[in-house]
């Protein structure tokens, strides 16, 4: 479990994130909210160092999470991925290259400077997304292919990194709401059938609602809401966006007529050979 005692992150004289204390349970799916710039990218980023928090303790288990350096902060990465509201995958490689780089920190240099994957790589890079119903897409350039795809395919490629924790920034603020459901289903899917924690930070409230067991709201790098989605009244909703007006969630609602709904269920991934054929094996 994650043990965040008084994290704090300074920029200058901005505090990002100002005395935050959380213990997240292994396997919880927890929803971050909050206005722009109340914290919430900070947070996910010192959990996974990307940022470096100026004072407190992150621990995971045994691990001190602010102490590690070097081959420890490398497999610390491999276990907590991160996906981005930017997808960030490399456009002109085909997306099971994009997936396979997800092993890069598992594998020897020369594996990598050769460009090298194992057919069991392959493999497992093809089911990752045959489970994100996108395998046809397996040797198309990532850059060609739709935003909803794009994260998915980023989603596979946290999957290869067989992580602990999934750390999403924002995974859907750029996405329309029939993609923006079809991410959200695959991040419940893999914390629900895998355990993964997943910790994913969001701008949509009724998104937060519908998908988090626990949703911790953030104002200006504090938290100032902890609970379960039914305590997440008008008046805790009023604290984390700083508006004594109701705030109509539907205007940014992720929810879907039924047969929009229908159209998002990833397809069950065909029984045809051909991806796999196409990826050499
Ligand atoms: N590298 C940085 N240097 C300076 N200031 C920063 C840096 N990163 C974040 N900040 C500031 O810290 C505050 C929190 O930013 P953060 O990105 O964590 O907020 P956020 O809640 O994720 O916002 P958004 O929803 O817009 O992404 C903001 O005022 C931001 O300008």
């Amino acid at each position: 479990m994650f043990q965040l005692r008084d994290v704090t992150c300074q920029f200058g004289r901005k505090l990002a994130v100002n005395n935050v204390s959380l213990t997240i349970p292994e396997g919880q799916m927890v929803g971050v909210i909050g206005r722009s710039g109340a914290g919430k990218s900070t947070l996910l980023r010192m959990l996974n160092r990307l940022a470096k928090s100026t004072s407190g303790s992150i621990r995971y288990g045994d691990i001190d999470v602010t102490a590690l350096r070097g081959a420890g902060l490398r497999a610390w990465q491999r276990d907590c991925a991160m996906i981005f509201q930017q997808f960030n995958l490399v456009p002109r490689l085909d997306v099971l290259t994009n997936v396979l780089l997800g092993r890069l920190n598992e594998r020897s240099t020369v594996m990598n400077v050769l460009g090298l994957f194992s057919r069991e790589e392959r493999i497992e890079a093809i089911a990752a997304l045959e489970r994100l119903g996108i395998e046809q897409v397996a040797l198309q350039p990532a850059g060609t292919l739709s935003g909803g795809q794009q994260q998915r395919v980023a989603i596979a490629r946290a999957l290869m990194q067989r992580p602990k924790v999934l750390l999403a920034d924002e995974p859907i603020a750029s996405l329309d709401p029939l993609n923006a459901k079809i991410v959200m289903d695959a991040l419940r899917d893999i914390n629900e059938r895998e355990g993964i924690t997943v910790i994913v930070n969001l701008h949509t409230l009724d998104t937060a609602r519908t998908y988090c067991q626990r949703i911790v709201g953030m104002a200006e790098g504090r938290v100032v809401f902890d609970g379960a989605a039914e305590h997440l009244d008008g008046q805790a909703v009023a604290t984390i966006y700083g508006t004594e007006q109701a705030i109509d969630e539907t205007m940014t609602s992720t929810a879907l007529p039924e047969r929009q709904a229908a159209l998002a269920r990833p397809a069950t991934p065909s029984a045809s050979l051909q991806p796999l054929v196409l990826a050499g094996l």
